[in-house]
């Protein structure tokens, strides 16, 4: 590990990773926020030490990386912020826009579209930060997937879109699973000590507390507050719990299954023993 800095996390920069972080930086602990697609490379080019990376980056990462059991992005079913909207029903779909910002969701749509459909419409990656969908799906497509913020704070019009899927209530009534988005991550054999415990410690605290970190942060995302407390306290899951690894096996399990990642197998927490060594 560099010592010529403090230690760096990545993190996701909406509304949903502030019960993972606030309060979390201190003396020699920094924290970076950015898009969910965008921390991967912060592993892998050393910035950072961790990050709150996609799960599925845990499978297609080119260096071995290990899941912190300290907590997580994830669901027990309907998320709201990570759906799919489409103009047409889902049995006619033929391509997809997907969001830019996002790993997890987009092996996700593929694994239950082709359950459902036998079948995966071409999904392509799209901007969808400035989009406005009262226009149309950028790329000119006829459905969109989105994560995030923007689906509450841009939600694409229902009238134009009749036809949605939560991603999470999806999943959910497939596999019968919880399902986890995102995790921390690092490609660290060791990191130090106290750090585990502190983001364990933070995330308990904050979720004890979600009306004041509702007050703290959403009106400057563009959350209601009512609906960012029900998001956060009730509809969202925190847990990195057996149940949670399980849910990520099985999702490395499916997306093999279709070919998607060579390394299902992956032992989630713990690096391959040529990883280790210093
Ligand atoms: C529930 C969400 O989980 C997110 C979805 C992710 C993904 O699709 O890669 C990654 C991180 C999480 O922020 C969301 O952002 O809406």
């Amino acid at each position: 590990m560099a010592v010529d800095r403090p230690t760096t996390l990545g993190c996701v920069s909406y509304l949903n990773a502030k019960p993972l972080i606030d309060g979390l930086a201190c003396d020699g602990l920094r924290v970076e926020l950015g898009v969910p697609s965008s921390l991967l490379a912060g592993l892998v080019d050393g910035r950072f030490d961790a990050a709150l990376c996609p799960v599925i980056d845990l499978f297609r990462s080119p260096v071995p990386l290990r899941l912190l059991p300290v907590g997580g992005i994830g669901c027990r079913g309907d998320t709201l912020t990570v759906r799919l909207f489409s103009r047409v029903p889902l049995e006619d779909l033929r391509g997809v826009a997907v969001d830019r910002d996002s790993h997890t969701s987009v092996g996700l749509l593929r694994v239950l579209l082709h359950r459902r459909l036998g079948r995966v419409p071409a999904l392509e990656p799209e901007e969808m930060r400035d989009a406005d969908l009262a226009e149309a799906v950028p790329g000119g497509h006829e459905a969109a997937l989105l994560i995030g913020d923007k689906v509450v704070t841009h939600e694409p019009p229902a009238e134009l879109y009749p036809h949605q899927l939560d991603l999470g209530g999806a999943w959910a009534r497939a596999f019968g699973l919880p399902f986890l988005f995102a995790g921390w991550l690092t490609p660290r054999a060791a990191l130090p000590s106290r750090l585990e415990r502190r983001m364990e410690a933070v995330r308990a605290r904050n979720l004890a507390r979600v009306p004041e970190l509702v007050r703290r942060h959403a009106a400057g995302l563009g959350w209601p507050a009512g609906l960012a407390e029900a998001y956060l306290g009730r509809i969202l899951c925190y847990e990195t719990g057996p149940e949670q690894l399980a849910a990520v096996r099985r999702f490395g399990a499916e997306l093999g299954r279709l070919g998607l990642i060579e390394n299902a197998e992956r032992d989630l927490l713990g690096l391959p023993a040529a990883a280790v060594t210093p």
